[in-house]
């Protein structure tokens, strides 16, 4: 589904991703983690086109994406910040997006599975930034694509928002999607992720699963395990 060589990204002086090598080429769902400015975003961005690498092939469902755009078409993203004008409707949201996208989506289902219905006439900026995410998940899965990126789907989600999107995120790989996530809530990426792949100094420090993180670094909870990846004796 995914396949980066090689890959580098400078900004100025700062090396961002320093010759990073990942395959994804199971179904499920593959947390990206790594500290604060550890390229997480850029990685992300990088395999949608909105930051343009100086080296390294990305390809995606089989074909190098480089100067070939309709790929996008077939990957629904979630932006770490979505910035809507503040003045449109959810509804009228919603609307232009599909018009823009130009096909079949599904927002009524997630529209009642996130119970925005009382939202959809309000406008953007009056809604929490909770309610506001919300949207932005239903904007991100109306497409029903294969390959689902999301940055910081957690973000501002209460407890039982949080398991909302938990179990979507389950009846989504159930149906056979790649779903790549990043997220600093460390107890939802063990309960989701089937896969870990940990950024360093631009490249993947470490790839494997939850339990396999926990064992090679001696630690039984998940969250003491990425601390002690970070930790000196393991960089
Ligand atoms: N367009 C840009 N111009 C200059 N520097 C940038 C740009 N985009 C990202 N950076 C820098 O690159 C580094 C990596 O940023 P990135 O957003 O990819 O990290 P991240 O792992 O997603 O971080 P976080 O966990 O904080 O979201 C940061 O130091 C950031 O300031």
């Amino acid at each position: 589904m995914v396949s980066i060589q090689n890959l580098h990204k400078q900004f100025g002086a700062l090396k961002v991703l320093n010759g990073l090598e990942l395959d994804i080429m199971e179904k499920g769902i593959i947390a990206v983690l790594g500290p604060n400015g550890s390229g997480k975003t850029t990685l992300i961005k990088s395999l949608l086109g909105m930051v343009v690498p100086d080296k390294g092939e990305i390809s995606i469902a089989g074909s190098n994406i480089r100067k070939r755009w309709n790929y996008r078409q077939e990957i629904d993203y979630l932006p770490q910040i979505a910035n809507f004008p503040g003045n449109l409707k959810v509804q009228e949201l919603i609307t232009m997006i599909k018009d823009l996208r130009g096909k079949p989506a599904r927002e009524k289902e997630l529209i009642e599975y996130f119970r925005l219905q009382p939202f959809l006439d309000k406008k953007l900026n009056k809604l929490s930034g909770g309610t506001q995410q919300k949207v932005n998940l239903v904007l991100c899965f109306m497409f029903d694509s294969q390959l689902v990126i999301l940055d910081e789907p957690t973000s501002g989600l209460d407890p039982v928002a949080l398991l909302q999107l938990r179990n979507l995120l389950q009846e989504e790989k159930e149906k056979g999607k790649t779903i790549l996530i990043t997220s600093h809530i460390m107890n939802f990426v063990e309960e989701v992720a089937d896969r870990i792949v940990f950024l360093l100094e631009g490249k993947i420090y470490f790839d494997g699963t939850v339990s396999e993180i926990k064992s090679s670094t001696g630690q039984p909870d998940f969250e003491h395990a990425i601390a002690k990846l970070l930790s000196e004796d393991h960089v």
